[in-house]
């Protein structure tokens, strides 16, 4: 593919929170972007274009003409790289919709939640190449096709030329990108702060103010040691991402509050409303990704012959709050009881 970037069409198939952000931030750097998603985010689109902003105060806004956005799948073949933003729980199904249709020679990039959505993408696209990606910062659909990014954070996109140009074109419009050639230890490292999904899921509060609960924040501490327990017994390090090393996430969690907001400012630079993406899912009535994160360690203790109750019980807690369509609003020092049990 010896095209630059301005040559080749990046198609985003999933066009929500994180596609229509990265997508969208691509398309301000002068990229073409296709967009796949659905009807409710194009009539948005239609109506009023595409508006992305950040916490830092920068706005863009792409102007509904100027936004190729597709409910069907047509003209997908045309795409040169294609980046997977779908839900954990559609990869499979997306996959198989894309084997057949796509080039051979269309380099397709999961920027997605979990550690195995890029196997299942190579297993159902085997002359493809399938590159890892992992977005850190959260992004919320505000009012209308308004994309909000709520967090600091950078993406991360497997080494390969085509990541390459991507990661130049998101940092030239100030979303910080790199490559890395280990992404194994970078989604490990994304998943130790996704084991918070499921705990915003049941707090029923926005992340900054669960954060500020020492109680959650124990809660959460449990989780990433008994995660780590499992990593380590299973020869995985994973990446330090964010400020923190994985070793000190947890004794930082444990901190008292007076503490822990001077030491983790900026895990507090978060929008006051922001949520998890996993809570986000429960308001709108979709599948949760809990099996694709604290469903991953359990998979792995399995392989290790280690116990994970923390991590089951809190998958047992989601997955009945999810069946139920609301969050049990749980306090704190409630949740902490449970997982101590
Ligand atoms: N939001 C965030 O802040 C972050 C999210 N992530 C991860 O990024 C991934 C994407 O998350 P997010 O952007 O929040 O998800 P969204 O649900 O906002 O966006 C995904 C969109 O893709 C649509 N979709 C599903 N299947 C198809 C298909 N076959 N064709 C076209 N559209 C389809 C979904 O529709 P439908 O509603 O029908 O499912 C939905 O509108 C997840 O793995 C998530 O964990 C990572 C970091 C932060
Ligand atoms: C950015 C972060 C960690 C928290 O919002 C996330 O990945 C998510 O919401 O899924």
């Amino acid at each position: 593919m010896a095209k630059t970037i301005d040559e080749l069409l990046i198609g985003v198939l999933g066009a929500g929170s994180i596609g229509c952000f990265v997508g969208g931030s691509l398309q301000e750097s002068g990229c073409p972007v296709r967009y796949f998603g659905r009807e409710h985010v194009a009539s948005d689109v239609r109506s009023g274009g595409l508006r992305l902003t950040s916490h830092d105060g920068q706005a863009t806004d792409l102007a509904a003409e100027a936004v190729d956005f597709r409910t069907d799948l047509s003209g997908l073949e045309e795409c040169n790289i294609l980046l997977v933003c779908v839900k954990s729980p559609a990869t499979e199904v997306t996959a198989d919709a894309l084997a057949g249709v796509i080039r051979p020679d269309t380099v397709v990039i999961s920027l997605q939640n979990g550690v195995a959505n890029t196997d299942v993408l190579k297993s159902r696209l085997p002359y493809n190449t399938v590159l890892a990606g992992m977005v850190a910062f959260n992004v919320a659909r505000l009012e209308g096709a308004h994309f909000h990014l709520g967090t600091d954070g950078e993406i991360y996109i497997e080494d390969h030329p085509v990541a390459r140009m991507l990661v130049d074109r998101l940092n030239a419009v100030g979303v910080s990108a790199k490559t890395s050639p280990d992404m194994k230890a970078v989604l490990w490292g994304k998943l130790l702060l996704n084991l918070n999904n499921g705990l915003n899921v049941l707090s029923d509060m926005p992340l900054r103010r669960q954060l500020l609960d020492r109680d959650y924040r124990r809660a959460l501490a449990l989780l990433v040691e008994e995660t780590l327990g499992v990593l380590k017994a299973a020869g995985v390090s994973p990446a330090k991402i964010g400020k923190a090393p994985p070793g000190l996430i947890a004794p930082i969690l444990r901190l008292p509050n007076w503490l822990f907001e001077r030491v983790a400012a900026s895990m507090l630079k978060i929008d006051d409303k922001a949520r998890s993406s996993m809570r986000d899912d429960l308001d709108r009535g979709r599948k949760s990704e809990i099996a694709f994160i604290n469903g991953a360690v359990v998979e792995l203790a399995a392989k290790v012959n280690a116990s994970v109750p923390v991590n089951a019980a809190i998958i047992a807690l989601v997955e009945d709050a999810f069946a139920k369509g609301q969050s049990p609003a749980l306090e704190g020092r409630d949740l902490l009881k449970r997982l101590q049990r």
